[in-house]
């Protein structure tokens, strides 16, 4: 439907989640990091402005990922914690690797904001296009931690 290119980049983001915690698990580097979502958010509103896009709209939208994104790096924190031999065995580097990542799927999640403008709005059709989306979403075969997230990261669509 009209929001699964939206929605499948959501469930990117909380999958890329997994290599954020893995990134951070174990070292001083703690899940909140203001600085970074400041800036992250910062550039969200100035790429909302080049695409004619309401930056406090996408700022919302992208407030909501990143909580999903420390829902999911919480969830995996207490299962590790847990279960230690679930602790991935290679820390991807945040900042070469992760971030990067992160970056690219701003980019595209902003230019999916501008494609569903026209449906992006408080009505039923769009809470009808949302809840499509996201079952279509279960061909991720995401967990009850990420189906969470994604709810989470959804939950602005209809603004
Ligand atoms: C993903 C990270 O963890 C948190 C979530 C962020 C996000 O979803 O963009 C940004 C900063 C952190 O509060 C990160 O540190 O990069």
């Amino acid at each position: 439907g009209p929001l699964g290119e939206l929605t499948g980049l959501a469930v990117q983001r909380v999958q890329v989640a997994d290599l954020v915690a893995a990134a951070k698990f174990g070292t001083t580097q703690p899940i909140d990091d203001p600085v970074r979502e400041q800036q992250v958010l910062d550039g969200v509103r100035a790429k909302a402005v080049e695409l004619r896009l309401d930056p406090e709209s996408a700022a919302r939208f992208f407030r909501a990922q990143i909580e999903a994104n420390k829902l999911v790096q919480r969830g995996l924190y207490t299962r590790w914690t847990e279960h230690p031999e679930e602790v991935p065995h290679r820390r991807p580097d945040l900042g070469t690797e992760v971030r990067p990542i992160l970056d690219r799927l701003t980019t595209e999640i902003l230019a999916e904001l501008k494609d569903t403008e026209q449906l992006r709005h408080p009505t039923l059709r769009c809470e009808i296009h949302a809840t499509i989306a996201e079952r279509s979403a279960v061909v991720h075969r995401l967990d009850r931690l990420h189906e969470n997230a994604l709810a989470e990261a959804m939950r602005p669509v209809c603004s």
